[in-house]
């Protein structure tokens, strides 16, 4: 059973040990009990928190629904592979099997209905191997839906789903031992150090005592938790809670991983840290599905996106009408004057400059057409010091499928008028 499931009735904090506000077991999504947690599952090493600042910044990928690149992160080489064959403490294989080719997950017209509210009302998508895969979508769209149900936590009320080849319906002790789980809001047993609850887990996921300590001890290092491993999880912070759930969804080692808001609660730092940590995951072949607000981490850390809306995955041919035809680049120049008279000189029509603070913005067409004009200002002698899209590729789609630009003041870029050298 998971730790909220089971745990007991929490005591009293002691003087000296204050507990936290807000720790309370995860507020309750489902209207069906939630099932017993994955079991066990194998393996060696982990990617560390205290990721590569390289593999930390790793570009994004394309972006599109339904669909992930695959991406190499630097700094990883030495981490095991968490899908390769596998064998429990006593050397008996222990994973469910997948093939390559089922590895993911795979989600075809699944249904959730609470009552009289559609919560997930026709959702088909892909997540690969091998990849951080973004789902993005407004309040209430679904997405904590989808994720119990890919968790093996609620019923679907019509569809399919594949967690590595494994239906979590029909067989969730299976699908437990493939997929790792970290809900919004961590409930554990408030009184039971970071530690002790690692133990605890890597037990109920049925590692030998020895085994389960060994596990704990690595993944308390692996979030940063060392210094708070033994003191009671009721004095851990928002950010720390993040941490510890991140760490027990890891217990096991999962292949595919499901992530409710990871990043909510962390301090900048942690955040670069956390992308570090999924990119590595994903270069050892863990399928990653993590559902964020934080449009910019995604931007950052996501192969690929699905985007939900009124519980149904938004078509591609939305998306690219979305993403629209034109993105607005921010420049900066050491010489803030010869920049303006150099757009002026390549002919950038004025309509789509503007001048903000130590920045100047300019609405593009095309990456091609970013790329010529760079190429030209640099030739120019302008010097530049920065020139980048004001948004990733999925906030500028999140804000055209809300109907909003990325750029405060500006235009739409589809509405921008069509005149002077640059497009
Ligand atoms: N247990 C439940 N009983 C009744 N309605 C529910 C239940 N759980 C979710 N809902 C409803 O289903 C819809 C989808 O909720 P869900 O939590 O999946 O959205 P979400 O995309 O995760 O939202 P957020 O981004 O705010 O976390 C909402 O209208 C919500 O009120």
């Amino acid at each position: 059973m998971p730790p909220e499931e089971t745990t007991p009735s929490p005591p009293r904090s002691s003087p000296d040990e204050p507990g936290r506000p807000g720790q309370s077991p995860p507020r309750a999504t489902t209207d069906q009990p939630h099932r017993p947690d994955p079991s066990p599952a194998p393996v060696a090493r982990e990617p560390r928190w205290h990721a590569p600042a390289e593999a930390a910044t790793a570009p994004v990928g394309a972006q599109s629904q339904a669909s992930a690149h695959p991406q190499a992160s630097a700094g990883s080489a030495s981490i095991p592979n968490p899908t390769a064959p596998s064998t429990d403490h006593a050397g008996s294989p222990t994973h469910a099997p997948t093939s390559s080719a089922t590895a993911g997950i795979e989600v075809v017209d699944v249904r959730r209905a609470f009552g009289s509210v559609q919560a997930v009302r026709s959702m088909t998508f892909t997540a690969a191997p091998g990849s951080v895969t973004a789902l993005i979508g407004p309040n209430g769209a679904g997405k904590t839906t989808l994720l119990l149900m890919l968790a093996s936590l609620l019923a679907p009320d019509a569809g399919s789903i594949r967690i590595g080849g494994v239906d979590p319906i029909a067989d969730p002790r299976v699908a437990r031992r493939v997929l790792g789980w970290m809900p919004d809001v961590l409930g554990t047993w408030r009184t039971l150090s970071p530690r002790v609850v690692l133990r605890m887990m890597g037990r109920l996921h049925g590692m030998p005592t020895h085994v389960a300590r060994a596990r704990a001890d690595e993944l308390v290092a692996v979030v940063g938790l060392e210094q708070l491993a033994d003191r009671p999880s009721r004095v851990l912070s928002r950010g720390q809670q993040q941490r510890l759930g991140l760490a027990r969804a890891l217990v096991h080692r999962p292949r595919v991983l499901l992530l409710d808001e990871p990043a909510a609660g962390l301090d900048p730092a942690s955040r670069v840290q956390l992308r570090g940590l999924l990119r590595d995951l994903a270069t050892d072949g863990c399928t990653v599905l993590v559902s964020s607000h934080d449009l910019g981490e995604l931007d950052e850390v996501a192969d690929a996106s699905v985007f939900v809306e009124a519980g149904e995955a938004v078509s591609g041919d939305r998306l690219a009408s979305a993403r629209g035809s034109s993105t607005t680049w921010r420049i900066r120049s050491l010489d803030p004057a010869a920049l303006s008279l150099a757009l002026g000189r390549i002919g950038v029509a004025i309509d789509r400059i503007r001048v903000e603070g130590p920045s100047t913005t300019v609405v593009i067409d095309a990456d091609a057409h970013a790329a010529d004009l760079l190429a030209r200002l640099v030739a120019a002698g302008v010097p530049i010091v920065h020139f980048a899209p004001t948004v990733g590729d999925i906030e500028r789609t999140f804000l055209g499928l809300s109907g909003q630009t990325g750029a405060p003041g500006l235009p739409a870029p589809g509405r921008v008028q069509q005149r002077g050298g640059v497009r």
